[in-house]
């Protein structure tokens, strides 16, 4: 997977300050900036005042067990779930003023490329390229942005296909395409590697290595870091609704101390290591097996 990656795949430039040497991307100013976000669903409280930051160029994994709040969290962030109580700044402006949707691009969790609905390939990716052209005919440019995308997760040859007849890894590379089509600033995906193939793993990997590459800042669910790990800087850990840890994944530690340490993610090779709840989360990367 990604054994030989790092986050210094590009070299820093003046104009991406977050990747200056000796500025990190902890001191550029957040282009999501989400506080005290409170939010319930059927009436039930699910965002208990949840602060959630991602600067430039900063790749940040949200984790935590399931129904911690993940999901609607990502979701309160690109205003699918109302917040009832907290801020929400996008690109430094309020969500009420914001208007470019176009900087954002956003992968849902999974199952809901083909929807019902008998689309190709090509037409939901380029659904990606609304908010470039509104309501104005495709232009070249457009549909060479469509096929660069495609090619990017390895789906080109797909493109006529209907995404009802793709495997469950292909559908999720197809809606990876439709959100990189317009070369977004925030890349947000929520779960990209449920349930996904290895091949289609390993595609989704090296995607997100080259947005990282371009400048992207990207904002990932997942249940672990796993073969993500080399690229994250921040790991955001929620626990019922709540933040029970922000800060940089740190390897080889065993922080068992760590607050939120809920059971994540189990495997039925590392049970001995479960009872700590931070196996595989990033926070700890005390061996698996014992020697
Ligand atoms: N549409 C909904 N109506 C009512 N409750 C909901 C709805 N969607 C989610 N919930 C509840 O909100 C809580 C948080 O759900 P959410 O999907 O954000 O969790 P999650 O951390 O992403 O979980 P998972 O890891 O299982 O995907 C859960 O208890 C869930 O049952």
């Amino acid at each position: 997977m990604l054994q030989n990656s790092t986050k210094d795949v590009t070299p820093p430039t003046d104009s991406d300050p977050a990747r200056l040497p000796g500025t990190p991307a902890a001191a550029a100013p957040a282009i999501v900036r989400l506080t005290g976000a409170v939010a319930s669903l059927g009436g039930r409280p699910v965002l208990r005042g949840v602060d959630l930051s991602v600067r430039p160029g900063e790749v940040v994994a949200l984790l935590g067990a399931n129904g911690s709040g993940k999901s609607t969290t990502v979701k309160s962030v690109i205003g699918a779930v109302p917040l009832e109580r907290g801020g929400l700044e996008l690109f430094g402006t309020p969500y009420a003023k914001f208007r470019q949707w176009h900087r954002i691009g956003y992968v849902p969790q999974r199952t809901t490329a083909a929807g019902g609905v008998p689309a190709t390939v090509r037409e939901v990716v380029s659904t990606g390229r609304l908010p470039q052209h509104r309501l104005l005919p495709f232009r070249r440019k457009d549909r060479e942005a469509v096929d660069r995308a495609l090619d990017a997760v390895g789906m080109l040859d797909r493109a006529r296909d209907g995404v009802a007849d793709l495997s469950g890894g292909q559908q999720q590379r197809v809606l990876i395409a439709r959100a990189l089509v317009g070369s977004p600033d925030l890349l947000i995906m929520d779960e990209p590697m449920a349930g996904v193939d290895a091949a289609s793993q390993q595609v989704l990997a090296d995607t997100l290595r080259s947005e990282v590459a371009r400048g992207a800042a990207v904002l990932l669910v997942l249940h672990e870091l796993g073969p993500l790990e080399p690229l994250i800087d921040r790991v955001v850990l929620l626990r019922d609704g709540c933040v029970a840890h922000d800060g940089p994944p740190v390897p080889n530690t065993g922080l068992h101390a760590l607050p939120g340490h809920d059971h994540v993610h189990p495997h039925a090779d590392d049970h001995h290591l479960t009872s700590t709840g931070l196996t595989g989360t990033g926070l700890t990367t005390t061996p698996r097996r014992p020697a």
